[in-house]
């Protein structure tokens, strides 16, 4: 799992990361923006039953430190046959910014990992949060959770809301445009945003009443309300105060969610009608920047909507069986959260 600290300019990582040979922590230098460390993470997922039982547990991964693990190629692999030849290694070791262990819980890693970049979000800076492993590593695992383990991302919101408090912008007629501004909306265009969420919220609220039966460990947008039920639960971390509470600042929350499937870009936000989705179009904005021309941006008040916006996209990604994950998400999926800061009608900043 990899975080970064990001300025509202892109940034190109190509060329520009300063890697060593054992150390995997890699620095980020900008041209001309400040030089920024990424923080990259790993986390180790405990063996399920079934690798118990098949014999997977070779302590193929060790983890010496808080910051290294060895990595030891598996019994009779092509690895140890090449180095009992003298070719090559059977062991590599691999230094991190910190290594969570199978007993690390959804808080601690959220506690030890991005809450300080969630902090830097609400205070206007933007930040991108990325989880990258084979299949079945624990990716959605971490990223989104169950709800009995809620992971990163109804963490976020959950902090999102605590820290908009009663200040909300609820009047949806300032909207994320392009990729880092807003567009100020007319009343027709307010009552097309209205429409289009209620559209989804309610295909939701349909679909949830027949899944009331699921389990605590299914995957957390399975189940209608749980972002707001796992809100209240004590182990779950929000910054204390809201520093919204003091000003008279309001703050207004867009979302988007889509996914990257066979290299096109699909919207989940985006009711399909057909099978046959459209994709979208990856754009520059005219000073350098990337946005997804066409994306849906919906305006969200509370946990209940974004649960309900997490389920709808959820169900529209590309999913299919694979032979080491029976529910394998097929696509990487982007969700981004753009915090609009205003006052009066004036846009004062937006992170993302
Ligand atoms: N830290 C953990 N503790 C307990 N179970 C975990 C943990 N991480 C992952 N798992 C379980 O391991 C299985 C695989 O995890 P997950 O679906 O998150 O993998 P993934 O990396 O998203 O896979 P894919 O790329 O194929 O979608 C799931 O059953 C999940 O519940």
């Amino acid at each position: 799992m990899e975080t970064e600290n990001m300025q509202p300019v892109d940034i190109d990582l190509t060329g520009d990361f300063s890697v060593s040979s054992h150390l995997v922590q890699q620095t980020v230098m900008s041209g001309g923006a400040e030089q920024q460390m990424m923080q990259i993470y790993l986390r180790v997922r405990p063996f399920s039953k079934e690798e118990l039982s098949a014999n997977e547990d070779q302590d193929c991964v060790v983890i010496e430190d808080g910051q290294t693990v060895s990595l030891n190629a598996p019994k009779g692999s092509a690895n140890i046959k090449s180095s009992e030849k003298g070719v090559g290694l059977s062991i590599h070791k691999f230094t991190f910014s910190k290594v969570f262990g199978p007993q690390t819980t959804q808080g601690e890693l959220f506690e030890d990992t991005v809450k300080s970049q969630v902090f830097d979000f609400l205070e206007g800076k933007n930040a991108l949060i990325f989880s990258y492993g084979v299949t079945n590593a624990g990716k959605t695992f971490t990223i989104q959770g169950t709800l009995k383990d809620p992971g990163i991302l109804p963490r976020v919101l959950v902090a999102t809301f605590h820290y908009m408090g009663g200040h909300q912008y609820k009047e949806m007629d300032l909207k994320p445009y392009l990729r880092n501004g807003a567009q100020c909306l007319d009343p027709d265009q307010v009552k097309q945003e209205r429409t289009a969420k209620m559209a989804i919220l309610a295909s939701v609220r349909e679909e949830g009443d027949h899944q009331r039966t699921r389990s605590s460990s299914e995957p957390l947008i399975t189940s209608d309300s749980c972002l707001s039920s796992f809100s209240s639960s004590s182990n779950l971390t929000v910054f204390s105060g809201s520093p919204a509470e003091a000003s008279s600042d309001q703050f207004a929350l867009w979302v988007a969610f889509f996914e990257i499937y066979n290299e096109c870009v699909y919207d989940l936000l985006q009711p399909t009608l057909s099978k046959k989705r459209s994709s979208l179009r990856v754009c520059d904005d005219g000073a350098g920047n990337a946005y997804v021309k066409d994306l849906r941006w919906i305006n969200i008040q509370n946990l209940s909507e974004a649960n309900k916006l997490l389920q709808f996209g959820n169900k529209n990604r590309s999913a299919a069986a694979t032979k080491m994950n029976q529910s394998s998400s097929r696509s990487h999926g982007i969700f981004t959260m753009k915090l609009l800061k205003i006052e009066g009608k004036t846009l004062k900043r937006i992170s993302e």
